[in-house]
């Protein structure tokens, strides 16, 4: 593994069935791929409070944490990230851009139709087999 490790808590939060998925603007890093909203784990802080923190910076958004998936370490050619993915319900109201480039909210069966963050993968793949839904793509 090359460069820097980073550990970022991100969140599948569901409404109403859908999932939401936030897209990288071009000016972050793995411009325009898509990825479950959160960020950067800091020094002292939880991976649930950092979730919390990063939502509301993020997005304007509460939520309640459900429960936690199982933690994904991935490679990129420059970096590597442990992704600390939670299930997630809405609080209330509509998530707002502040970072982001877009949102859309998707049925779990549609997510892998996005252009994800490698990382995010097996991140998806273990929550559609959750959900009772076979793996349709890569
Ligand atoms: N939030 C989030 N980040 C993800 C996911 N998958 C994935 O590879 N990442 C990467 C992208 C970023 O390099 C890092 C998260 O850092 P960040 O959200 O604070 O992004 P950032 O733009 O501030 O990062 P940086 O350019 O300052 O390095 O983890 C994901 O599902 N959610």
């Amino acid at each position: 593994m090359t460069g820097k490790h980073l550990r970022v808590a991100c969140a599948i939060i569901e409404r109403n069935g859908l999932v939401l998925a936030t897209r990288r603007s071009a000016a972050m890093s793995l411009p325009l791929k898509w990825e479950f909203p959160g960020g950067k784990i800091d020094h002292g802080e939880t991976a649930e409070q950092c979730l919390l923190r990063e939502l509301v910076e993020e997005l304007s958004l509460r939520v309640v944490i459900r429960h936690p998936l199982p933690e994904h370490t991935h490679a990129y050619p420059d970096f590597s990230v442990t992704l600390y993915p939670f299930v997630c319900g809405m609080v209330g109201g509509e998530p707002v851009l502040h970072e982001h480039a877009a949102l859309a909210w998707l049925p779990p069966g549609e997510l892998l139709t996005l252009d994800w963050a490698e990382a995010d993968l097996p991140v998806i793949n273990g929550y559609l087999a959750r959900c009772g839904i076979m793996e349709a793509r890569r």
